[in-house]
């Protein structure tokens, strides 16, 4: 697969402008709004079960974050969930702390079971558990996890029919088939709460402008760990800190563009686990 193929979805984002839809956490939802902006989509968030059909009607995509879930979310989600499927718009679902509680896994699998999702993003511990392994998940962070999350994250594509992101160092993305890894990032992106919350925001701006969720994928994140790549380096030089990280973060991805994207990605495609 040629870069550039991934590296142009960025200009198709920013000529659709698409209308993210969220039903997400209330820690991360302005970074979450803003990071939509600064792709080139349209945030907008709506989470009353009363109007969360209505809303996917207007809407391009639709993100799931279950970070701070309540009953309530649970009944929009499914709401919404089952109107994006109605309609045809991707479904991005962010399963922030499954695994902790039972509250949480149970929640996810319902949704995932309800819902046909299009692009499953957790960490490791997160992905692991979904795909029934064993996983430390301490409150929203990925602890200690055994199972190879490459191939966590196969099984867990193929069971569902989804395309799976496994974030950390390296990003992985599959579809059960097709695996790639992505190497670009920067450590900074670790230091600051909502960098995974707000990659769920950037696979909501690209879902839509591709027929292929496993290229939207790959291509939103690319961009996105470019941006962490260039906000966290100043002339070859880290970042000072957290506070300014963020920033220029923002920054990176609202000037970030194909060309850019062509010269920094670093994509490596795997072949499938032996073992499936
Ligand atoms: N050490 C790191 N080096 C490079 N990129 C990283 C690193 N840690 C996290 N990232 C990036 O930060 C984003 C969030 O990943 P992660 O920290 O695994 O998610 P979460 O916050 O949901 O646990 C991903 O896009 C990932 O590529
Ligand atoms: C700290 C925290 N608690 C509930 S949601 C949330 C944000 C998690 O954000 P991310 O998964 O992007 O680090
Ligand atoms: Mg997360």
């Amino acid at each position: 697969m040629e870069i550039r193929t991934f590296a142009e979805l960025l200009n198709r984002v920013r000529e659709m402008r698409p209308l993210v839809h969220h039903i997400t956490n209330t820690v991360t939802i302005n970074d979450c709004a803003n990071i939509t902006l600064h792709t080139g989509g349209a945030p907008v968030m709506a989470h009353a079960p009363e109007e969360v059909e209505e809303m996917v009607g207007l809407a391009s995509s639709l993100v799931l974050n279950i970070g701070m879930l309540t009953s309530s979310q649970v009944a929009a989600m499914l709401l919404a969930g089952k109107q994006a499927n109605r309609r045809g718009i991707p479904v991005v679902l962010d399963p922030v702390g499954a695994g902790a509680t039972h509250f949480r896994t149970e929640s996810v699998r319902r949704i995932l079971e309800e819902v046909q999702v299009t692009i499953v993003k957790g960490n490791a511990a997160e992905i692991a558990t979904l795909a029934g392994e064993r996983a430390e998940v301490r409150g929203v962070d990925a602890g200690e996890v055994a199972a190879d999350p490459i191939q966590a994250a196969q099984t867990l594509a193929r069971q569902l029919s989804t395309v799976v992101v496994v974030t950390g160092k390296t990003d992985i993305i599959t579809d059960g088939t097709r695996t790639a890894c992505v190497d670009n990032g920067h450590h900074m992106m670790g230091c600051i709460t909502g960098t995974g919350c707000m990659g769920a925001s950037v696979l909501g701006c690209f879902a839509p402008v591709a027929d292929d969720p496993w290229i939207a994928a790959v291509a939103a994140v690319t961009a996105y760990t470019i941006a962490g790549e260039i906000g966290g380096e100043i002339g070859g030089e880290s970042a000072d800190g957290p506070g300014s990280f963020k920033w220029r973060f923002f920054d990176a991805m609202a000037g970030l563009n194909a060309e850019k994207i062509a010269e920094k990605a670093k994509i490596r495609q795997v072949a499938p686990s032996p073992n499936l």
